[in-house]
């Protein structure tokens, strides 16, 4: 199976490492000069890697994995059709498309007459990768044959990918998982404590099955790498730019606009949603409006604070 990988930043970045470690894989991405990526300082692509600015160039690629931001993926796949269908197309971006309210891999189903989409998320910060460390993935994909392909072909010695058929499932998780981020690090900015971050994580977790079982995802897919794991790693750490980003929301200090926090976009599209659908988003709500400015940190946690007490 030839590898094409979209977009050279840092996840497209990391991959291209870790599976040019492997294999020959190809990189296309904007602005993409030499062998090193901005987003990955330090890091050196592999000689397998074979670099082209010429999007063109991709065209033999039997698998291409577009580490895009979500909100540009629409336009990009739009554009590129004639050349992306036909392809396995692996979406490696988390979030929802604020415009029409789908998922990556819905995103790229629209693409008439291609073959089953699939989804690479979990939880994995592109630095780990792109050093070699062990990390374990969820592959989703609705064709099994497809998916149990797209498994062997990017997995490597400590790539570990796990296989799905739970697409809605996987890619749900990790657009979830930012906006529960968001809400993290704004508790830890504002000097709540690890308590509160527990409290907050587990009603997070139990909003993400919410909104996710209501539109056909499995509870075991949420439990897992996708979810449940990547809601851990994201909620914790300081290299999560979600964590960071709401941090520093909390803290009311500035953060460098340049970076991708795809729990922006995503929390005002799951409000969207769950406001039409009538499914209670409660922290994922209150994300929304602290990042539009609706609502005051005060309120905002004054507002979950004071919600009726109800069952576990
Ligand atoms: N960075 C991580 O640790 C990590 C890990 C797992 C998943 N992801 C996901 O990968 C996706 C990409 O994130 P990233 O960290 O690589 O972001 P990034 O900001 O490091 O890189 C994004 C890249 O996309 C390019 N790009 C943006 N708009 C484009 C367009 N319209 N056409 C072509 N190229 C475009 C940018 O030039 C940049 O090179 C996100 O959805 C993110 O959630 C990231
Ligand atoms: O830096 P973040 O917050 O986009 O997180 C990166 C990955 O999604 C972690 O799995």
């Amino acid at each position: 199976m030839k590898i094409a990988i979209l977009g050279a930043g840092a996840f497209g970045g990391a991959l291209a490492v870790a599976l040019g470690r492997e294999r020959p894989v190809t990189l296309w991405g904007r602005g993409l000069e030499g062998r090193q990526i901005a987003r990955l300082p330090g890091i050196t692509l592999p000689e397998a890697v074979s670099v082209t600015p010429d999007l063109a160039a991709i065209a033999p690629a039997d698998a291409v994995l577009l580490a895009l931001p979500m909100q540009a993926l629409s336009a990009f796949s739009a554009d590129h059709a004639t050349l992306l269908r036909g392809k396995a197309l692996v979406a490696c971006c988390k979030g929802v498309d604020l415009r029409t309210g789908l998922g990556p891999v819905e995103l790229l189903a629209q693409l008439e007459g291609g073959r089953a989409p699939a989804v690479l998320t979990g939880p994995s910060f592109a630095a780990d990768i792109a050093r070699g460390l062990p990390t374990a993935l969820t592959l989703a994909c609705t064709d099994e044959t497809l998916g149990a392909q797209l498994q062997h072909a990017l997995s490597t010695p400590v790539l570990r990918l796990y296989r799905s058929t739970d697409v809605i499932g996987a890619e749900l998780g990790g657009a979830l998982k930012n906006i529960v981020a968001i809400a993290a690090g704004v508790v830890i900015g504002a000097g709540l404590g690890d308590s509160a971050r527990a409290a907050l994580m587990t009603r997070g977790y139990a909003e993400m099955q919410r909104f996710a079982l209501a539109r056909g995802a499995r509870p075991e897919t949420l439990a897992g790498l996708s979810g449940f794991g990547d809601l851990v790693l994201t909620c914790t750490s300081q290299l999560s730019r979600n964590f960071r980003f709401g941090q520093a929301l909390g803290a009311a200090t500035p953060f460098d606009a340049s970076q991708t926090v795809e729990g922006v976009a995503t929390a005002k599209a799951v409000a969207q949603i769950a406001a039409k659908d009538g499914i209670d988003m409660p922290i994922s709500t209150m994300v929304a409006a602290l990042v539009d400015g609706t609502v005051t940190l005060g309120a905002a946690i004054q507002s979950l604070l004071t919600r009726p007490l109800k069952q576990e």
